[in-house]
């Protein structure tokens, strides 16, 4: 998607913010856009107040005078601004492509509600094409990485289930641990399998957001369009 696109996303989902907010930023191309639109805002004295789902955004955001705080310090928030890899039926996300999946879900949960923004690509009829990133602990990941083959076997699964890698080493997370990108194709049933992957030790969390996301903004070519549950 072109930044121009992401922005324009971003710039909608700016109408949204008001003046004492307690804001949930997202990680990725699309809620830096949303990020670096906040700023300005702020430096001309909107006040609120955000919490980052990476290192990443919290960097950008602190470069811009964007007042942040903890999870700890603001746990209930009003409205968190997030990108996403898919966007399925009834705003069922796939996100974690960032590698910021955890975070960005403990935040959302966290907020009253969730907006997510994205390019009209993002939009599909299943979820499933983009492989699902599962957030694991480094110890015993080749036994966690076959539960996860044997449950999502009846789930859909249909290709590999891969180590992320950042050039030779693996993928670290913001927290330590690793990512498995899951090859499913196609995931007809997203809740069935958030169900299944919940439930394996080793595995902290997916990138499936169910019931999380309460209006998605999507840009494209012939103007932005607004999608709710
Ligand atoms: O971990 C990353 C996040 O879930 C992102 O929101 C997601 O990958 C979309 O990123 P982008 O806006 O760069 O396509």
């Amino acid at each position: 998607m072109s930044a121009e696109l992401k922005r324009k996303a971003a710039e909608v989902a700016l109408t949204h913010v008001r003046p004492g907010m307690r804001l949930g930023l997202g990680t990725g191309s699309t809620a830096e856009e949303f990020v670096k639109l906040l700023g300005p805002r702020v430096a001309a004295g909107l006040d609120v107040i955000g919490v980052p789902t990476s290192e990443r955004t919290a960097a950008l955001a602190a470069s811009l005078g964007i007042r942040l705080a903890t999870l700890d310090e603001l746990p209930e928030l009003d409205l968190t601004i997030d990108g996403a890899d898919e966007i399925g039926p009834r705003l069922a996300l796939v996100k974690g492509g960032g590698g910021a999946l955890l975070r960005e879900k403990i935040v959302a949960a966290a907020s009253a509600r969730m907006i997510v923004i994205a390019d009209s690509a993002k939009v599909v009829a299943e979820l499933g094409a983009f492989p699902l990133p599962i957030e694991v602990v480094p110890f015993g990941l080749e036994a966690t990485r076959r539960a996860i083959v044997a449950r999502a076997a009846a789930l859909g699964l249909e290709g590999p289930v891969r180590l992320r890698m950042a050039g030779d080493r693996p993928y670290l997370t913001d927290g330590g641990h690793l990512i498995l990108d899951a090859s499913f194709r196609r995931i007809p049933q997203p809740e069935a399998l958030a169900l299944a992957l919940s439930g394996i030790p080793g595995c902290v969390e997916h990138g499936l957001f169910i019931g999380l996301a309460s209006l998605a903004v999507v840009a494209g070519p012939g103007g932005v369009s607004l999608l709710e549950p």
